[in-house]
C-alpha cells in the first residue's frame, strides 16, 4: 500500500522547474511518450476538494488530459492551474451542456461534487441533495465514457456507490471492476494517528482500512500495522480506532460551519488516482484500500485491500487474521453498512 505520489509530485515539480534548456529538452521527450495519454476528469472541480485535487493531478505526470467540470466557477479554476508548466493539458467545462465534452475520452472519473457536512450532521444527512447529483453524473459517464474508472468521493459514500452502480446497470454498462469508493482518506488518517501513538516514522507505515466511510463503518485494522510491535494497549488500539472512525467529524468541528475536509481529502484523492492510473499502465502489485462491489463479507459492497490492474479492480484481497475487538467491530459494523447499501440502491431503482 506504500505509494510513491510523492515522488511522481516531486520528479513532476523538478522536471518543471529544471534550467531552461534542459527543461525543454526533457519536456519534449517526456511529452513523447514515457507514459500513455490518459484523460483525467475531476466533477465537481470548483469545489473545496475539487480545487486542490485539481492542482495535484495537475502535477501528475501520468496524467495527460485534464478535464475540469463544475457547474460554476470552473473556468477560473481551469485557466490557473493550466499555467503550471507540466505535462497535461487542462480544459474547464460548466454547466450541464458541456459535461459530456469533459467526459469524452476519459479513462479516470474523480467525483467530489455535493455537498459537505455541518457539524451536527451525519454523513447519511447528506444523502437527500448528494444521492440526486451522483445519479446524474454517473448517468452522464454511462453515456458518454462507459469506460472509465470511477473514484466516487461524494457522501455518504456508502450509498453512493451503489447509486452509481444502479445507474450503471440500468445503463447496461456496469463493470464491478471500475467503480471505487474512496476510503483513501480513513487510510491517511490511520496512518497518521498510528505514527504519532506507535513513535514510528509515518512514512514506513501502513494500516488497511475495511468496512465502509462513515463512523462505525470505518474499521481500521491496528493489528495489522506496520512496523508492528510498538507495545500499544488494548486501550491505545480502542482510543485510536476511535480517532480514526471520528476523523472526519474532528475536521468538520474544526472548521466550525465551513465545510469538511478538502485539503487532506484532496491529498488522499490524488493518492488514490495515481494507483489507478498506475494500474492502468500495468504497474505490477499496486494495493491499495477501496469500497468495491465485494464478496470477502455477505455485504455486497465493502472496503478492503484491492489489487489495481489494467481493468480496474484485479483482486479483492481478503481480510487477513482479525483481533476479537475487530472481529467485534466488523459485527457491529454491518447492519448499518447493509442499510445504508439498500438506501442507495432503492433511490437509483426509484
Ligand atoms: N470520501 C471521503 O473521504 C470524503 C472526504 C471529504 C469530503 N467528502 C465529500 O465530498 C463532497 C464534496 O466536498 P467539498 O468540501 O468539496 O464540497 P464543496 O461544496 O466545497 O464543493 C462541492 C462542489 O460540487 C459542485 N457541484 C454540485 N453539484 C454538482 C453537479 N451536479 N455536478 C458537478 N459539480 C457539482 C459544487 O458546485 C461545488 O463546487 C461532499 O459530499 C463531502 O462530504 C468525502
Ligand atoms: O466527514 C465528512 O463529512 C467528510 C469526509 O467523509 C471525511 O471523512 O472527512
Amino acid at each position: 500500500m506504500r505509494t510513491s505520489m510523492f515522488r511522481s509530485v516531486e520528479t513532476a515539480i523538478r522536471r518543471a522547474s529544471s534550467s531552461s534548456t534542459t527543461s525543454h529538452i526533457v519536456r519534449r521527450s517526456y511529452a513523447s511518450g514515457s507514459h500513455p495519454e490518459r484523460k483525467v476528469a475531476v466533477l465537481g472541480a470548483a469545489g473545496g476538494i475539487g480545487q486542490p485535487l485539481a492542482l495535484l493531478m495537475k502535477l501528475n505526470p501520468l496524467v495527460s488530459s485534464l478535464s475540469l467540470y463544475d457547474i460554476a466557477g470552473t473556468l477560473g479554476v481551469a485557466a490557473d492551474v493550466s499555467h503550471i508548466n507540466t505535462r497535461s493539458e487542462v480544459k474547464g467545462y460548466t454547466g450541464e451542456d458541456q459535461l459530456g465534452q469533459a467526459l469524452e475520452g476519459c479513462d479516470l472519473v474523480i467525483i467530489p461534487a455535493g455537498v459537505p457536512r455541518k457539524p451536527g450532521m451525519t454523513r447519511d444527512d447528506l444523502f437527500n441533495i448528494n444521492a440526486g447529483i451522483v445519479k446524474g453524473l454517473a448517468a452522464a459517464i454511462a453515456k458518454y465514457c462507459p469506460n472509465a474508472l470511477v473514484n466516487m468521493i461524494s457522501n455518504p459514500v456508502n450509498s453512493t456507490v451503489p447509486i452509481a452502480a444502479e445507474v450503471f446497470k440500468k445503463a447496461e454498462t456496469y463493470d464491478e471492476k471500475k467503480l471505487f469508493g474512496v476510503t483513501t482518506l480513513d487510510v491517511v488518517r490511520a496512518k497518521t494517528f498510528y505514527a504519532g501513538k506507535a513513535g514510528v516514522h509515518v512514512a514506513d507505515v501502513n494500516v488497511p482500512v475495511v468496512g465502509g466511510h462513515a463512523g462505525v463503518t470505518i474499521l481500521p485494522l491496528f493489528s495489522q500495522a506496520t512496523p508492528a510491535g510498538s507495545n500499544l494497549s488494548d486501550e491505545e488500539i480502542k482510543a485510536l480506532t476511535k480517532r480514526t472512525q471520528d476523523g472526519g467529524t474532528e475536521v468538520v468541528e474544526a472548521k466550525a460551519g465551513k465545510g469538511s475536509a478538502t485539503l487532506s481529502m484532496a491529498y488522499a484523492g490524488a493518492v488514490f488516482a495515481d494507483a489507478c492510473l498506475k494500474g492502468l499502465n500495468g504497474v505490477p502489485n499496486i494495493v491499495e484500500c477501496s469500497y468495491v462491489q465485494s464478496t470477502i463479507t455477505d455485504l455486497p459492497f465493502f472496503a478492503s485491500k484491492v489489487r489495481l490492474g489494467k481493468n480496474g479492480v484485479e483482486e479483492v484481497l481478503g481480510l487477513g487474521n482479525l483481533s476479537d475487538f475487530e472481529k467485534e467491530g466488523l459485527e457491529n459494523l454491518k447492519a448499518e453498512l447493509k442499510s445504508s447499501i439498500e438506501k442507495g440502491i432503492k433511490f437509483a431503482n426509484s
